[in-house]
């Protein structure tokens, strides 16, 4: 056994509507780097299409596979998965020490603008926050629940997507509905927090000029949204409420005149489920092809209504970078991330040719290559132009990670 692979280790959880994914990163205080953790990852495992495809597999820090498994079934529940990871994590790592647990969770309400270690009323707090993120936050907290009880001493520390957007000014947070619903907690929240507050954490190495400036972040995977960076910090977002506003995404709508929903209620007879439903499970992508949720399968389609999907997803995308730059009062760079942004070249040409009236200059044909390097950032605009723009893979998991470490370390 490789020695390496005893002492003390994080585990990091991000459990998804459709995948659930367990990241193991050891401790080696030898390594520390100024004020970064000195953190490494060893191992991540996922199982992802629970819903669809089950299907896990293992990987090594340097990409080498550890392990695969697929499963004849069309539905695997998230409580399964989440078994098979930690036995597989348990068998891959038999002498570690475990210092915590973090977890991606999606929503911290008003109360959590900070990770934190989870006790029982942490949790209850959490649990109320359910119907805000029906499709992400009962599977973020099944398994803190099930650590809780099974394992006892060891901490778990919940880190929220929300938390990174509450230095929104004041004036980005409300909707224009009676202020008592704004008191009572109806009110613009923001998500993918961890992946904007990861991107921010790279910008002073990748672009010292987009540390200090204004920038958008287009956070495109599954689920999809946009952020407003000024000097790094969050003051503008399109997701809301909850995740299902904004931009469109692989399943769910983004924003709708609210006047659709109540004309499918009183003339349709949709009821609050039936709504969920078409907002969150039939729409986005999905529902304006007819064909797949997954853009690799689209840009590979030649079905009339795949090719509509991927105009109006680009479509929007360039609108809400507009509405994003007046928010900054400028802007001088965007930067591409998740797994459409950093994989989907046809994508961010698009996006990017619809940024030439921001000043937006892309390199020569032919330069626009993802870097080899799993985290390499790269550089997407010429030289010369004004606004900048940029891939920089995102990495979720190894944020939580940090902020376990500081929460453990005394230091949050
Ligand atoms: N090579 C690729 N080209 C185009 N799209 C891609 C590519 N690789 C992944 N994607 C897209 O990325 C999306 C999933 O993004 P990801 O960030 O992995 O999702 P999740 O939110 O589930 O973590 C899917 O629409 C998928 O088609
Ligand atoms: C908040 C959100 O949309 O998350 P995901 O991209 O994991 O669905
Ligand atoms: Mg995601």
């Amino acid at each position: 056994m490789d020695p390496r692979l005893e002492g003390e280790f994080i585990a990091v959880v991000n459990a998804g509507s459709s995948s659930v994914k367990l990241s193991m990163f050891s401790l080696h205080a030898r390594e520390q780097v100024g004020s970064a953790p000195p953190l490494r990852l060893e191992l991540h495992a996922q199982v992802e299409g629970l819903g669809t495809q089950p299907h896990f597999e293992a990987r090594h820090a340097d990409g080498s596979p550890a392990g695969q498994r697929d499963w004849p079934v069309h539905h695997l529940p998230h409580d399964q998965a989440i078994d098979h990871l930690v036995a597989f994590v348990q068998e891959e790592f038999p002498r570690i020490e475990m210092l915590g647990i973090g977890h991606r969770v999606v929503h911290g309400g008003t109360d959590f603008d900070q990770p934190v270690v989870v006790t029982p009323q942490v949790l209850s707090q959490l649990e109320a926050l359910v119907p805000l993120a029906p499709l992400h936050q009962p599977h973020n907290l099944s398994p803190i629940r099930r650590a809780l009880s099974g394992l006892p001493g060891l901490a778990q520390v919940a880190c929220f997507d929300t938390a990174f957007h509450r230095t929104q000014p004041q004036v980005a947070q409300p909707y224009a509905l009676p202020y008592a619903l704004y008191e009572s907690g109806v009110r613009r929240y923001g998500f993918h927090g961890l992946s904007y507050e990861y991107i921010a954490s790279r910008l002073p190495e990748v672009s010292p000029r987009l540390a200090q400036g204004r920038v958008v972040a287009l956070h495109l995977g599954n689920g999809v949204s946009a952020c407003a960076l000024e000097r790094g910090r969050s003051i503008g977002s399109s997701m809301g409420f909850t995740a299902v506003e904004g931009l469109p995404m692989g399943t769910r709508s983004g924003s709708v005149d609210p006047g659709v929903l109540l004309y499918l209620m009183d003339q349709k007879g949709l009821d609050a489920r039936a709504l969920e439903r078409l907002l969150y499970q039939q729409s986005g992508l999905l529902g304006l092809s007819g064909v797949s949720s997954d853009m690799r399968t689209l840009l590979a389609s030649d079905v009339p209504r795949a090719r509509l999907a991927v105009d109006v997803f680009v479509h929007r995308i360039v609108r809400e970078i507009g509405a994003l730059a007046a928010e900054l009062g400028g802007l001088d760079g965007i930067v591409f991330t998740a797994g459409i942004g950093e994989h989907a070249q046809v994508i961010r040409q698009r996006v990017m040719a619809g940024c030439a009236w921001l000043g937006l200059v892309p390199q020569a044909p032919g330069h626009d290559q993802r870097p080899t390097p799993p985290h390499a950032a790269t550089r997407l605009s010429a030289d010369s132009s004004r606004c900048e723009a940029w891939v920089i893979p995102t990495d979720e998991e190894l944020m939580v990670a940090r902020h376990t470490y500081r929460v453990l370390a005394g230091g949050a």
